[in-house]
């Protein structure tokens, strides 16, 4: 209650007095209440809505000296303890009885010391721990590796030395612990994250770094035979280069002989024909574009089916609509599928070379539920990209596309494979491409196609770090998440409020953009279905042309909760997207009770 939690923040007031504290936290009184609900009356709380003490996010205070958070054991419903870039000093305090805690940030101050290896031991709900730019010494604790929710972890710019443990958890995709002492091999679970997070300790090995592990001596020897493949491949791939060049060459003489089609439904107007060569490239791995590839369709993918902009030029295309960056068509080509060549203005957010690094880091990404990039064609003026055909168009025309739709409105079983779906896709990116704030960044339904059995396919994903930046804060999803909209760049959590308005766009049929004012905060979906929610009339807020919910109310419900946690305007309690993922696992297309269960 709001008197014993008062009593405990006075308390640890004390211990802070003669470090700053009476200052910085003069309006915490005795005879006052710390919370009002959810609103905070005290300097640096979060309240939670019942009132009780939910965190402490004390940052950026000038508070110095040791600090003890004993007494913070007697606030039952402490979630989070921020000190932030202040100046305590000594060793870390012993965080072990705060069992229920998920976030920890001591970022920023003066620790120092080694931390005790059993100190998180028990914390099954640890999320979040920061420790960055302090003086720690010593190993890392080896306790964090059985805090089974681990999501994030920062260790960055101490003195950690030894190994790094072995982490398994599932959830963490955040593992910082660049210019420290540390060596040896970096656990396999933390091989695909950046690279950056692990520089600044000279004896770590293995990936994500590019120095292999072993003796020096093997090392170079491993060095040799690396060098030997890679010129025994070179020489084949030149060799094969040849080969295709004469083929094709005597394809395309052939091809000189036989009719062209005369009707097209459109031209693809303006394709770029400024390059004498248009023949298609292939650009696998590799750093630098040789000269010869630039003004091509570079594919990124081996394997694909090939062709050139002549191709795409001679192909009966139809524009499937025109998006903020420009228009997409389809392409039906003589030869081979059907594809979607999409424009894009505006984006040369970084330059030729990180450009087509990006996009080969694009080529390298495979899972069901994201379209892959087939090829990409650069000038500095505009680039193409292209991709597969996706069979039933997008999402936001099955859901608002009226009379112009011949489909039938999709169920609630559809709409839950298709949410699930989504999710999947979203985790395989955070997965891949953890080096991105935003690893999806434009996650809306037109955003989302759906193939011939429904299954949802992401597309425009990860392109944020290639536009240019007005652009794409005018125009991406992920900048108008309410944090964006007051700071102007996406954070980490715009991926999970966007996920969380398309999952009340798919449950409501509603719009988001009829309710989306650019600017202001708190005007979106999730406001709307909040407050229809709070006034009682939940079952109002569910797309009346949604059928098959019957047996299936309980799990609707349970989404559209899980929804509502996503699009918090808060983003500090908004849902993680890992935390979201794990229960729309759980959802069932029916109530339990009911024998049919959707995977
Ligand atoms: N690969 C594809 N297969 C089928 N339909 C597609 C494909 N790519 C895009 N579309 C559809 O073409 C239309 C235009 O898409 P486009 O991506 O150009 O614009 P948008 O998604 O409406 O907006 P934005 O430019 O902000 O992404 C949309 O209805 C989209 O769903």
């Amino acid at each position: 209650d709001a008197a014993r939690d008062a009593d405990v923040l006075l308390k640890f007031k004390e211990t802070l007095a003669s470090g700053g504290g009476d200052v910085a936290l003069h309006n915490w009184v005795a005879g006052s209440s710390p919370c009002r609900a959810n609103v905070t009356q005290w300097a640096g709380l979060l309240c939670n809505l019942d009132g009780s003490v939910r965190g402490l996010q004390l940052e950026n205070m000038s508070l110095s000296g040791a600090l003890t958070t004993d007494v913070l054991v007697d606030l039952p419903a402490l979630r989070t303890l921020s000190f932030k870039n202040n100046s305590f000093e000594g060793s870390i305090p012993d965080m072990s009885k705060l069992r229920a805690l998920r976030s920890l940030y001591l970022s920023g101050n003066k620790f120092s010391g080694a931390i005790p290896d059993a100190m998180f031991l028990g914390m099954q709900w640890l999320k979040k721990v920061h420790l960055s730019r302090n003086a720690f010494t010593g190993r890392i604790p080896g306790s964090l590796v059985g805090a089974a929710r681990l999501l994030e972890l920062r260790l960055d710019d101490n003195q950690f030395e030894g190994h790094i443990p072995d982490f398994r958890q599932s959830g963490l995709w955040l593992v910082n612990v660049s210019y420290n002492n540390l060596e040896g091999p970096i656990p396999h679970r933390l091989a695909k994250m950046s690279p950056n997070w692990f520089e600044g300790n000279e004896d770590l090995c293995g990936a994500p770094l590019s120095d292999a592990c072993g003796s020096p001596s093997t090392k170079l020897s491993a060095a040799l035979i690396i060098a030997i493949i890679s010129i025994t491949i070179s020489i084949l791939l030149v060799v094969a280069a040849l080969i295709l060049i004469a083929r094709r060459r005597e394809k395309e003489e052939e091809a000189q002989t036989t009719q062209l089609p005369s009707s097209k439904s459109i031209k693809i107007e303006h394709l770029p024909a400024d390059k004498p060569d248009h023949r298609p490239a292939h650009h696998g791995g590799g750093k630098k574009v040789p000269k010869e590839e630039q003004g091509k369709l570079i594919f990124v993918k081996e394997g694909a089916v090939k062709f050139d902009i002549q191709d795409l030029l001679r192909a009966s295309a139809e524009v499937l609509g025109s998006g903020n960056f420009g228009s997409s068509y389809k392409a039906i080509l003589l030869e081979g599928p059907a594809v979607v060549v999409k424009r894009f203005k505006e984006m040369n957010g970084v330059g030729r070379e990180d450009f087509h690094e990006h996009m080969r880091r694009l080529g390298r990404l495979s899972h069901p539920n994201l379209l892959p990039l087939v090829a990409y064609y650069y000038r500095k003026e505009e680039k193409l990209l292209v991709t597969d055909y996706v069979f039933n168009g997008s999402l936001a025309h099955m859901l608002h596309g009226g009379h112009g739709s011949n489909l039938p409105p999709l169920d609630w079983p559809a709409r839950l494979k298709i949410i699930k779906g989504v999710a999947r896709g979203l985790a395989y990116l955070y997965e891949e491409l953890p080096m991105l704030t935003v690893p999806h960044g434009h996650l809306k339904s037109s955003n989302v196609l759906l193939d011939s059995a429904f299954e949802p396919i992401l597309s425009d994903y990860a392109l944020v770090p290639v536009m240019n930046r007005t652009h794409a804060s005018q125009i991406m999803v992920a900048f108008k998440s309410p944090e964006c909209v007051q700071s102007g760049k996406p954070c980490k959590k715009s991926d999970v409020w966007s996920f969380g308005i398309l999952m009340l766009e798919i449950l409501t049929g509603k719009f988001p953009a009829n309710y989306l004012r650019q600017g202001r905060v708190g005007t979106d979906l999730a406001s709307w279905v909040n407050s229809v929610v709070r006034e009682e009339w939940t079952g109002e807020v569910f797309d009346s042309n949604m059928k098959g919910t019957q047996g299936g109310e309980g799990e609707m419900l349970k989404l559209l909760h899980i929804a509502l946690a996503c699009s918090d305007t808060d983003a500090d309690k908004r849902c993680e997207l890992g935390e979201a993922l794990a229960k729309i696992e759980d959802l069932k297309e029916y109530d339990d009770g009911h024998s049919l269960v959707v995977g």
